[in-house]
């Protein structure tokens, strides 16, 4: 087994266990889970539907906690935060990319891009504001709202939400599964750019095979546990 040092680990779960319900009703949506997830890596998970792959990733973004096990992430214990410590974390330390987007209808790109910079009094850097923003060609609609845009350049206005506080992690559930072909396709090498030219650590959940080869990291999930890729 490889050894790490701490500044290369973002996040690292140990023995996590998430359970819902009692009894008969009893389901393991995770049942121990241990890895560690490298830093600036782009690492995706598969796995049938049900195995546990959006709990995993809402334990990993402070939006759940575990039932049992503890989560580090930048060598800081989350599982044990209270909420308005946890909600900073969120805000902070991760950038949330979704299948359906979550823009907010009646505000546009621009203020999209910047909402939660703005609710967490952060002073986002305009150098990085721009140049992400060309990069993902939405120069020309930041005055736009989502509606008016296609839904491959919502999915890019959500990238560059999920980018512009330069998060410890980006987690990204299933972040094309609402594209076409070729918007997904566009929508990944996006991904995979701002993976490696900002460093930037990205956990993905995807069912789709062929997408998961561009990762550096495959993780399989089964019935709550990682069945392939976790060694590290
Ligand atoms: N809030 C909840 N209450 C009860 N059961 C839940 C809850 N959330 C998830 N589950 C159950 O936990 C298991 C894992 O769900 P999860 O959504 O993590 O799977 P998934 O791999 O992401 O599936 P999919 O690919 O369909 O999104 C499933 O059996 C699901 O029904």
């Amino acid at each position: 087994m490889t050894e790490y040092t701490a500044d290369q680990i973002t996040a690292s779960v140990e023995g996590i266990k998430k359970y819902y319900g009692k009894g008969p009703n009893l389901v393991k949506a995770l049942d121990g889970v241990s890895l560690k997830i490298e830093r600036g890596k782009f690492t995706m998970i598969i796995g049938t539907s049900g195995s546990g792959k959006t709990t995993f990733l809402n334990l990993l973004g402070g939006q759940d906690r575990p039932t049992e096990g503890k989560i580090f992430v930048d060598g800081t214990r989350i599982d044990t935060l209270r909420e308005p410590e946890l909600a900073v974390y969120r805000r902070n330390k991760v950038g949330f990319i979704y299948q359906n987007f979550n823009l907010i209808p009646m505000l546009t790109v621009r203020e999209n891009i910047l909402f939660s910079q703005d609710m967490g009094n952060l002073k986002p850097d305009p150098g990085f504001f721009d140049e992400i923003t060309e990069t993902l060609g939405l120069k020309d609609r930041l005055d736009a709202c989502p509606g008016e845009l296609s839904g491959g350049g919502q999915q890019k206005a959500a990238i560059a939400r999920a980018l512009i506080g330069r998060p410890s992690l980006v987690l990204a559930d299933e972040p094309t599964g609402n594209l076409d072909t070729k918007s997904s396709q566009n929508v990944l090498a996006l991904l995979r750019l701002m993976n490696e030219r900002y460093h930037q650590t990205i956990v993905m959940i995807t069912h789709n095979l062929e997408i998961a080869q561009m990762a550096d990291r495959v993780l399989r999930m089964e019935d709550g546990k990682i069945v392939s890729g976790e060694a590290l």
